[in-house]
């Protein structure tokens, strides 16, 4: 049974990296993706808008919806202060498989943790389930069409207080209009615009930052 090229670049990963060095996992996934195999990872230009936009929220507990090779879970794990967690949220499991390996090799697994499912199920869980009060920080990375009914369930679910921080990835390319729409006309959010390019490619994209205001 031949690999799946998300096997390749976990390969990769372990064959090229260093082990417990996350900064090396980002630039090696990087290395792959743009030379060999391109893939979704949201790449070095939109992730230094993610390190900053981590950097400036400071959270103690983040939220990632769509962790796909673990590369921004990752990245933003080796960003968290003493205390601080992730939780990133996949719903395909041979994606979710090969998260948890890059997790454990970047050495960020005490920060990040892994919960397998699809997020409208998850969200409703986190109170209860995982112990979160309310989300300082959530990266938008999974499926456009679910941008916006989990922001709306990140709502309902009061897993935001003011000043909680949304980024969300892909909002020019592959795009998600509808959630733009929803986050800019809504008086419960403050927005911001950061274009980019999509990962490994100069096609036009950007991340929209969108701050809950209560
Ligand atoms: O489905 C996606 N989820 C999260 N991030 C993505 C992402 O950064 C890029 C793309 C994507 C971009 C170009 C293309 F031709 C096909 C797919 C999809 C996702
Ligand atoms: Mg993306």
């Amino acid at each position: 049974m031949n690999q799946s090229k998300e096997q390749r670049i976990l390969n990769f990963v372990l064959q090229n990296a260093v082990r417990g060095d996350p900064r090396s996992v980002v630039d090696t996934i990087d290395r792959y993706c743009s030379q060999k195999e391109w893939a979704m990872n949201v790449g070095n230009e939109k992730g230094l808008i993610l390190d900053k936009t981590v950097e400036e929220a400071s959270p103690s507990v983040a939220l990632e919806l769509g962790s796909y090779c673990g590369y921004s879970a990752v990245r933003i794990g080796r960003l968290l202060k003493a205390g601080a967690r992730l939780l990133t949220v996949e719903f395909n499991p041979q994606f979710a498989a090969i998260a948890k390996q890059m997790i454990e090799f970047a050495g960020v697994q005490d920060k990040v943790k892994l919960l397998e499912g699809p997020s409208e199920e998850i969200i409703p869980q986190l109170k209860k389930k995982y112990e979160v009060d309310t989300l300082d920080f959530v990266f938008l990375d999974h499926w456009k069409d679910r941008y916006t009914p989990d922001t709306i369930l990140l709502q309902e679910c009061n897993l935001l207080r003011k000043g909680s921080v949304l980024l969300a990835d892909n909002v020019i390319f592959p795009g998600a209009p509808e959630f733009l729409n929803y986050v800019r006309k809504s008086p419960h959010f403050q927005c911001t615009n950061y274009p980019s390019h999509l990962e490994y490619m100069e096609v036009e994209d950007a991340m929209e930052k969108a701050v809950f205001l209560g």
